[in-house]
């Protein structure tokens, strides 16, 4: 929780000094219920900056708004079912919305498995958000990550309302896992860990790149053995949970920092804040590649400024032809998914 309480201490020094930025923010979950829904709504609660919490999902969001809205933190919290306009009240005003609705992975598929099922439910959303809120952020969890944000985009574009500056696919997992699997290797703190992680959300499409974290040195067992885990980090997790779904805990850890990191570069004014983010990038333009995860600088309208690749070694230009190709057939799914009818 230190991310949290650290963004926190820092929002609420501003608050008193800039009150137009007080809990400001709209921010509506879709999914709410969910394995990831339900602990991401509880840490996005904590953020003060919030000033209304809408979850939204088939079932059950009523009594995990209800439980939530006792919690002594600003935000006011609803709950939204698909009945009475349930979807067009929960994204109406909001500014940000979370999407971790769909199904998770089972042992022995890969994210591309899912897609029969989420990228329908993404395509459905993602038209009432361009209806309902289209000037909103939209933060894309559901999996295959690499092809549901061209879906959201291709929708958003069919209603004249796509901005890329503003919807991204969540890779944050990739970098909390690779800075907590290097910390055990190194025997560092997690906290002063950082590496980059560039590419996609799924299999040899998450490229770690560790020759970017100053003073880490790595043998070659160790490199090939922690690439393989940042890359697989996710099957980890779907087999230990043995048919029971895959990361939702950790996810929910990386969703809320990944939104609270927009909410204070959109609502709090807070400058310089990077994220890793998969974003409609000209960064592998020259390769075809549309869309993209590298440090983005965020901004008082969502993405500010997309950092390039920086230098990388042999190895790492391997793991990047490796995922092209991987990448640009994700992609080509989810544009045609839209483009089919
Ligand atoms: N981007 C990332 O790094 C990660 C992504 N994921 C993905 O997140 C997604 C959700 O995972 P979990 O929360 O574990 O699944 P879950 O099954 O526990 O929850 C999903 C929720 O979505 C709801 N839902 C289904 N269709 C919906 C619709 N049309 N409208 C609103 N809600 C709907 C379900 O009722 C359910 O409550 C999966 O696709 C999973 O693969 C999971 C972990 C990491
Ligand atoms: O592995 C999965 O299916 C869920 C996911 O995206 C992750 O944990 O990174």
């Amino acid at each position: 929780m230190l991310f949290v309480s650290r963004q926190f201490a820092a929002a609420s020094k501003r608050a008193f000094s800039t009150s137009s930025y007080q809990n400001a923010a709209k921010v509506a979950v879709l999914g709410a219920a969910g394995g990831i829904g339900q602990p991401l709504s509880l840490l996005l609660k904590a953020n003060p900056t919030i000033s209304h919490l809408s979850l939204y999902d088939l079932f059950n969001t009523p009594g995990v708004a209800a439980d939530l809205s006792h919690i002594n933190t600003p935000a006011k919290v609803t709950g939204h079912l698909p009945d009475n306009d349930g979807l067009k009240h929960a994204l109406t005003d909001a500014d940000i919305v979370v999407i971790p609705a769909g199904v998770p992975r089972k042992p022995g598929m890969s994210r591309d498995d899912l897609f029969n099922t989420n990228a329908g439910i993404v395509r459905d959303l993602a038209t009432a958000c361009a209806q309902y809120c289209p000037k909103a952020h939209i933060l894309v969890i559901a999996n295959p990550v690499n092809s549901t944000v061209p879906i959201v985009a291709e929708v958003f574009k069919k209603f004249n309302v796509f901005d890329p500056r503003r919807v991204f696919g969540v890779t944050t997992l990739d970098v909390v896992r690779a800075s907590r699997f290097v910390s055990e290797n190194q025997d560092s703190s997690p906290l002063d860990t950082k590496i980059t992680v560039v590419g996609g959300h799924s299999g040899v499409t998450i490229i770690p790149v560790f020759s970017q974290t100053p003073g880490l040195q790595l043998n070659e067992s160790d490199l090939k053995a922690l690439t393989h885990r940042v890359q697989f980090g996710g099957d980890e997790v779907v087999k230990a949970k043995n048919g029971g779904g895959s990361a939702t805990l950790s996810m929910a850890y990386a969703g809320a920092r990944f939104t609270n990191s927009l909410l204070d570069a959109t609502v709090n004014g807070v400058k310089g804040i990077t994220e890793p983010t998969y974003v409609k990038s000209d960064v592998l333009a020259k390769d075809g590649v549309e869309y993209f995860s590298t440090q983005v600088e965020l901004g008082p309208h969502g993405v500010e400024k997309i950092n390039g690749l920086g230098e990388l070694t042999a190895y790492e230009q391997e793991l990047l032809q490796a995922a092209i190709p991987e990448l640009k057939k994700n992609i080509q799914k989810g544009f045609d998914f839209v483009h089919k009818e």
